[in-house]
């Protein structure tokens, strides 16, 4: 049952001690400076203030959530508020970020005040945790002299190279104006690379990576001032990468300020998080209101598994509205999907862990182009990818939490909250839908319910073009709550 089981960055699972294919090959490394240029970074995510996009997505106006003090966009300073350096906010502007969201507004003056101060911060998907960390980097940087551009001064670790570019992405842009900032990318590198010396300013990358680079001195962690682990309950799970962010951690100075992000802390990541992160200031949520408003949850019954293949087939139409991403329980199933559908004449792309770097750059890049609009991947790009075009997210498996190497029907809640969360971000609107082809799937959405308490719709799939119209009409809606979807 294990042998193909992705990595997943999912908190709990053991499939993260199975493979680990972000850590597996040799290092590599790529400095880049801040002006943009190509360093094979994926594309800067844009701000998200103009919402008005094509067709799929629906002109949801951003100025009214940001005034609405239940959303998690709401906020009442403005970056000037904020004490940032003008180049700082000439970036953001570029960037078309108008406002601070909730967590960005509340983090900063903790994360910027000084002596500086350890955070956890917890906020929804999609809500701009990213801007949160690297805007505090940004104004702590000291890039005055040529030596100090060409040493590290803040790391930031995240789960999986696709993540790790991203992030590399957003500070380049962000931080285009701060002359002398150079970002170096720490991820693994196809097999015959060579790794390059980490003559940068800021760092980032994946853990096992960066640890392989100091150690073999590519990397000096010795004018660090900044740690921050994006997805921090995923990096700290012990079943996770929580070994390799340890080591990372004992390798740099002590007093460097930590910073741990993330959508979710489950209880056991939480209290460890105090002990990596001490006397840290908190940000952080009830797991009901984890929920994305803008996310319209689904489910549709499937009788066996072939209908669940069958029942995406008849979704194609929609997939392609947007972008979606299809993810599925292993990298086998990811890409026997794949041949399947592409055989019978449709486009679709798959990432799992089990492509060599490149090529997943390739893949990841092509989807964020809109090149490729439908894309089947496992956990490994369940967390933090963020592609503003995706409307529609399938569980094609409910995500599961293991045990010894074998599945145990319990669901992964956590899992379950950022996948579905690659959609509707920053206030756009997105559909989720789990297919249900079993008992025991049945029951972990049940539970997924219970524990978010949410409602999960079910599709009727006995009239294809009304389950057309419902979801199209749905990711049209302005706010998916507001009206309908038919259940029974
Ligand atoms: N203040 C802002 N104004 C406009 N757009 C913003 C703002 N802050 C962030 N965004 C945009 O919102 C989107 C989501 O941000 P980000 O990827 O940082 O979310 P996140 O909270 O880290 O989500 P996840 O938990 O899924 O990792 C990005 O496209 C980002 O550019």
């Amino acid at each position: 049952m294990s042998d193909n089981l992705e990595t997943a960055p999912a908190t709990g699972s053991l499939a993260d001690r199975i493979t680990k294919p972000d850590e597996s090959n040799p290092t590599d490394t790529s400095n880049v400076s801040a002006a943009p240029k190509e360093d094979g970074a994926s594309a800067p995510a844009q701000g998200s203030a103009n919402l008005e996009e094509p067709d799929y997505t629906v002109a949801v106006k951003l100025s009214d959530l940001q005034a609405d003090p239940n959303n998690p966009l709401f906020s009442v300073k403005s970056f000037e508020d904020l004490g940032l350096d003008p180049r700082i906010l000439k970036g953001l502007s570029t960037m078309n970020f108008r406002k601070p969201s909730k967590v960005q507004e509340r983090a900063l003056p903790l994360l910027m005040s000084n002596p500086p101060k350890n955070l956890v911060g917890q906020s929804q998907s999609g809500t701009g945790k990213t801007a949160a960390f690297v805007l505090n980097i940004l104004s702590r940087l000291d890039l005055s002299t040529e030596q100090l551009q060409m040493t590290p001064q803040a790391l930031i670790l995240a789960p999986t190279r696709e993540l790790a570019r991203q992030i590399v992405g957003v500070i380049q842009i962000m931080g285009q104006f701060l002359d002398g900032l150079i970002i170096g990318t720490a991820v693994p590198a196809d097999s015959n690379a060579r790794p390059s010396k980490m003559d940068c300013s800021v760092v980032v990358g994946t853990p096992g990576t960066v640890q392989d680079m100091i150690k073999k001195r590519i990397m000096n962690p010795i004018g660090l001032k900044v740690l921050v682990l994006d997805e921090a309950d995923n990096m700290l799970d012990q079943q996770g990468l929580g070994d390799q962010c340890i080591r990372a951690k004992a390798m740099i100075p002590r007093n460097v300020q930590i910073v741990l992000f993330s959508a979710t802390f489950p209880a056991h990541v939480y209290r460890y998080a105090g002990k990596f992160a001490p006397a840290a200031n908190e940000i952080t949520l009830q797991h009901e209101e984890l929920t994305v408003e803008g996310i319209k949850q689904l489910y549709m019954d499937c009788s066996t598994e072939e209908e669940k293949y069958q029942n995406l087939v008849q979704l194609y139409g929609l997939l392609t509205v947007g972008s979606s991403i299809i993810f599925v329980r292993t990298r086998a199933s990811a890409v026997e999907i794949e041949k399947r559908m592409v055989a019978e004449g449709h486009t679709v792309a798959s990432l799992t862990g089990g492509v060599e770097g490149s090529q997943r750059d390739a893949i990841i890049d092509s989807f964020r182009s809109g090149e490729a609009k439908v894309l089947i991947t496992t956990n490994v790009l369940a967390r933090g990818i963020d592609v503003s075009t995706v409307s529609l997210v399938v569980n094609y498996d409910i995500p599961e939490e293991y045990s010894g190497g074998q599945r145990t029907n319990t669901p992964d809640y956590q899992t379950y909250l950022h996948r579905i969360g690659r959609t509707g971000r920053f206030g756009r609107i997105g559909v989720a839908i789990s297919f249900v082809s079993n008992r025991n799937e049945w029951d972990m959405l049940r539970k997924i319910q219970e524990h978010f308490q949410c409602i999960i719709d079910r599709i009727d799939t006995s009239d294809w073009d009304e389950v057309e119209e419902m979801i199209k009409k749905t990711i049209k809606n302005t706010r998916a709550q507001a009206d309908f979807v038919q259940t029974n």
